[in-house]
């Protein structure tokens, strides 16, 4: 079983890509997502994340994510307090749910890929980018949210061309069809190495 990782700066088109290999078969893992429920589910990591940012770290409903997003992305000391926290916890639930797998190869949706050194635990590296400008405008489209928060978080990560230079593929997603051609591209050639 290959591990393919798919990484890209905030708001580049990461689900929205991951979803296209998904519908061409392919086992997706959204570690945001994932992550977010052990957050939740997980008494060892609750306690771990109260203990580092106090009660207010959880609501009745859960993660209190505001609180947090405006903690870790303005101060790196907390962000990586968290990352360490989390990541690890990730990587096991990550390294369970692959062996339950059955197809040529997985994808691994996550944020933070070479950030903390992830992508050399996979066999290649996708990775999205479009615009500066796009991004910023799809994520106020999507969220409920502000340019000066994207771009606490944007500092938070590598600039694209950081990553295109380590990655193996990269999708440039910027109208939709053109992205849809670029994931089929890169199945077929990634489907083709593996005969080999
Ligand atoms: C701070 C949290 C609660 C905010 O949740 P929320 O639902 O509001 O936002 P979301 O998770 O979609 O994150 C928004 C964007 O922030 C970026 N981001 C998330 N985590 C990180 C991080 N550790 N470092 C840099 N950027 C990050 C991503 O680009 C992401 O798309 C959440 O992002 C979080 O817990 N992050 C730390 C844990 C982590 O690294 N998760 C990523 C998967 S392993
Ligand atoms: N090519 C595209 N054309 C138009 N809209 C797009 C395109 N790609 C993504 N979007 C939209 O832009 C927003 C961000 O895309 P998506 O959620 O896939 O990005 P992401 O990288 O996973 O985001 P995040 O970093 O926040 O997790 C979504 O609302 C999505 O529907």
């Amino acid at each position: 079983m290959k591990i393919v990782g798919l990484t890209g700066g905030i708001g580049s088109g990461k689900t929205t890509v991951a979803k296209m290999f998904k519908d061409l078969g392919v086992p997706i893992y959204i570690a945001d997502d994932e992550a977010k429920k052990l957050m939740n589910e997980s008494p060892v990591l609750r306690d771990e994340i109260i203990q580092l940012f106090g009660d207010s770290a959880y609501l009745n409903e859960g993660l209190n994510r505001p609180f947090i997003a405006n903690i870790i992305f303005r101060d790196k000391t907390y962000l990586d307090k968290m990352n360490a926290i989390v990541h690890p916890k990730v990587s096991e639930h990550f390294d369970k749910w692959v062996l339950k797998q059955k197809a040529p190869y997985v994808i691994k949706e996550v944020a933070i890929l070479f950030e903390n050194g992830g992508h050399q635990s996979c066999d290649f590296v996708i990775s999205v980018t479009a615009p500066k400008d796009l991004k910023i405008k799809r994520l106020l489209n999507r969220d409920d949210t502000t340019i000066e928060k994207i771009e606490n978080i944007m500092k938070n990560q590598w600039s694209d061309e950081e990553k295109i230079k380590l990655s193996d593929f990269v999708v440039f997603n910027t109208v939709l069809e053109e992205t849809y051609t670029q994931v089929l591209k890169i199945h077929k050639e990634i489907l083709g190495n593996l005969k080999f």
